[in-house]
């Protein structure tokens, strides 16, 4: 059997979680679960191991609690999450989509919702994710509702990657709103505008594609064009809409791309003090269903971690080789084998006003005989 640099075998295997960790989880009533994906041993490369941490949570405060009170439940909940996951040694953790907020943008309305935006820069959730980072010399990538003041304060759905020195990186924003069930965000933000930025971390080279990104393949593969290693997908999403979907969107991206990816859910049902409807004939109602959970991180090879509960909250910790991207890449060779040029040229084509799919057709085909 091949073994890996610790003499064990380089397929999954369950890590131990320091006793430290384990107090902070049963305080907090959190599951954490540990995995390794190693990679095979190479002559001349040193296995290049990050360990990341997937925080899943519910809110810990009704959604009619005042603003500040809700954000400050949070902060303190997922910092002592995020204190478990440094127990552990991680060294880049990812939160949840906007995780400081309920997912309240079903309802359509503004207020409360809006004022749980925050500057990206230097907002309150920046400053405490900032802390996190420096403490325990750990990447946070923070996923949060952004005011953008300097341009007439308009609202995005954006992760902030803070790296472990404590500043920020850098930020990048969801590139593709849905419009689909109670998901009503179009209502609220555009579509991100940061293309699809790569972070270069201590750890290795990172990059986030918020939830809905995770139904386009292409937004998958700029990722990939950019270098990323490990693509974090934070999400929130819901039982009857999406969970046939999960385990296999994520994975086959990471098989396609040669680049391991990490899916992360919130749990838990949130309900709204007014009704709204979903379009649907449907009676009117105040909750947007069972956010599931079911957190997983995919590897380049096709494994992948059991997911966390789809009902508590959990972190999920798991050891990445990222020497595995490159080994994938040599074996499939997606990357090499991809046919760019004529993509883009059939893109280029495909976006034009008077545009002509390539359908040949027997009247076409006059070389034929009949
Ligand atoms: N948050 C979000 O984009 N949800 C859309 C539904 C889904 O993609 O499953």
């Amino acid at each position: 059997m091949e073994v890996d640099d610790s003499g064990l075998p380089w397929t999954d295997r369950l890590l131990q979680v320091s006793e430290e960790a384990q107090k902070f989880a049963k305080a907090g009533g959190f599951d954490i679960l540990a995995y390794k994906l190693g990679a095979q041993k190479e002559q001349l490369r040193p296995p290049r191991y990050m360990r990341v941490g997937l925080l899943q949570h519910s809110l810990f405060l009704p959604t009619t609690a005042p603003v500040e009170q809700q954000v400050a439940a949070l902060h303190k909940h997922v910092g002592e999450m995020a204190a478990a996951a440094a127990a552990c040694g991680v060294n880049v953790i990812c939160l949840q989509e906007a995780w400081t907020m309920p997912f309240g943008f079903c309802t359509r309305e503004k207020l409360p919702w809006t004022e749980f935006a925050e500057n990206a820069e230097e907002g309150p959730t920046t400053t405490f994710c900032q802390k996190i980072a420096s403490d325990h010399n750990m990447v946070v990538v923070s996923p949060i509702l952004e005011r953008d003041s300097r341009h007439g304060d308009t609202l995005w759905n954006t992760a902030v990657v803070i790296d472990n020195s404590g500043a920020v990186l850098g930020k990048t924003r969801k590139n593709h709103i849905p419009r689909v069930g109670d998901f009503n965000e179009s209502t609220y933000y555009m579509e991100g505008n940061t293309g699809h930025r790569v972070f270069k971390t201590e750890f290795g080279r990172i990059a986030v594609n918020i939830c809905y990104g995770r139904h386009h393949p292409l937004n998958w593969l700029a990722y990939a064009l950019n270098g990323a290693e490990v693509v974090f997908n934070p999400s929130a999403t819901v039982g009857l809409l999406s969970e046939p979907l999960w385990s296999i969107e994520a994975r086959n991206a990471a098989i396609a791309n040669h680049y391991f990816t990490c899916a992360i859910n919130r749990v838990g049902t949130e309900y709204y003090p007014n009704e709204f409807t979903s379009g649907d004939g449907g009676k009117a109602h105040n909750d947007f269903g069972h956010f599931y959970g079911s957190s997983y991180v995919a590897a380049p090879d096709g494994r992948r971690t059991p997911g966390l509960s789809r009902i508590s909250n959990g972190l999920l910790i798991a050891d990445l080789d990222l020497n595995l991207c490159r080994q994938m890449a040599d074996q499939w060779g997606f990357r090499m084998t991809g046919r760019y040029e004529m993509y883009a040229e059939d893109l280029s084509r495909a976006i034009r006003h008077d545009f002509q799919p390539n359908i040949v057709t027997r009247k076409q085909n006059t070389g034929c005989k009949e």
